[in-house]
């Protein structure tokens, strides 16, 4: 048996994988921790050439979700599914419909303690199969009285770390200017490209899609290859693709003083956050920065007005100050500082 990623530590409150009763596909819920309240996380659909990487893969995620939304101070703990499709594994519609309706059943077994959303591969709409079989489901679509897209509320929260990240390599907030290359113009890159323009930036900008050069076009941005994002010098790097753009050969010469993305894991490897601090570059850590669609999520299904949800979107900054702050009181890095304190209120909670 060849498993390509070694199950993670078992610090989580309950993991349950099971054979689905329709789809017969494996399913995994990997509760991690309900001590600041039940856990909330994503379903990823994805395919694993074994499923117990599927279970990994839901663990680890499921424990990143925990340290996320403890740091955005949601009232949520952290959890994770994970739908796990064999390589060449294909669903038809019929099939996909039967996967979510298992996904209904696990978290229903729950019993409210995970609540699950969209992730990878899996979209609101799907959340209204879901809760055919439990109502411990978020993130359905606005027409349906779901809190809708969050791209929008993570972009506003990149752009209040960003002006954060400023301030403290420069001593002024302001974005007028400053210089910027965003690699990834896609559901949050293109919103936070916007923003920028809008606020005065120097864009350069990059997708491995080619269509999104007209984003470029409208922004007034430079557009490059996307090899090239990682050398072309600016103030601050913004990673909005996917993950592990960050590796440690990449870090030796990013020309850059700063790095704040909404792309989850852009470190290749945990040390890319000791490398960055070698080279005196300020790494924004990626779950305090992105926290803006849980946030978007949590409070709007709470019922909370769009102007409490913008304020605490905008409030991601102070919490990023807070991180920095730490870091230079304890001279570690943001990234360490970011698990301290999000540990520290778990540990709080218990
Ligand atoms: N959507 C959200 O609210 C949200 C919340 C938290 C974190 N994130 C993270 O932010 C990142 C972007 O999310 P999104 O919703 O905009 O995703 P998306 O799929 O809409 O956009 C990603 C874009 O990146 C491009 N891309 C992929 N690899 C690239 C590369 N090597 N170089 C340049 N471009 C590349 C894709 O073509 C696509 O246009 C992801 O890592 C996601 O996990 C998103």
């Amino acid at each position: 048996m060849t498993i390509a990623a070694p199950l993670p530590d078992f610090t989580h409150e309950r993991v349950t994988t099971v054979t689905g009763a329709r789809s017969g596909l494996h399913l995994t819920v990997a509760l991690h921790s309900s001590a600041i309240g039940p856990a909330l996380g994503g379903c990823r659909l994805w395919t694993y050439e074994h499923w117990l990487d599927g279970v990994a893969d839901a663990m680890r995620l499921g424990q990143a979700m925990t340290m996320k939304n403890a740091l955005a101070d949601i009232g949520a703990g952290g959890g994770k599914a994970v739908i796990a499709l064999a390589p060449g594994d294909v669903l038809d519609a019929a099939r996909r419909r039967d996967a979510l309706l298992d996904l209904g059943d696990l978290v229903e077994s729950f019993g409210g303690a995970y609540i699950t959303t969209e992730d990878v591969g899996v979209t609101e709409h799907d959340m209204l199969i879901v809760r055919e079989r439990t109502q411990h489901v978020v993130g359905l679509p606005a027409a349906d009285g779901g809190a809708g897209e969050p791209a929008a509320g993570t972009a506003l929260g990149v752009f209040a770390s960003i002006e954060q990240v400023l301030f403290a390599v420069f001593g002024s907030a302001s974005v007028e200017g400053r210089s910027f290359v965003i690699s990834g113009l896609g559901q949050v890159g293109s919103r936070l490209a916007r923003r920028l323009a809008e606020a005065g930036a120097v864009l350069t900008v990059t997708d491995i899609n080619p269509s999104a050069l007209a984003i470029a076009d409208q922004l007034g941005a430079t557009w490059i290859d996307a090899a090239d994002a990682v050398s072309t010098p600016a103030d601050v790097f913004v990673p909005a693709g996917l993950g592990g753009i960050l590796t440690a050969p990449v870090i030796a010469q990013l020309p850059v003083r700063a790095v704040c993305g909404p792309a989850n894991n852009p470190l290749a490897e945990r040390s890319g956050a000791d490398a960055l601090a070698a080279r005196g570059i300020l790494y924004a850590p990626d779950y305090v920065v992105n926290a803006g669609g849980v946030i978007h999520l949590a409070l709007t299904e709470r019922g909370e007005t769009p102007e409490t949800v913008d304020a605490r979107l905008r409030g991601i900054g102070g919490t990023l100050a807070e991180v920095l702050a730490t870091a230079e009181a304890e001279g570690i890095t943001p990234l360490d500082a970011a698990d301290r304190i999000a540990l520290a209120r778990v540990a709080a909670a218990r």
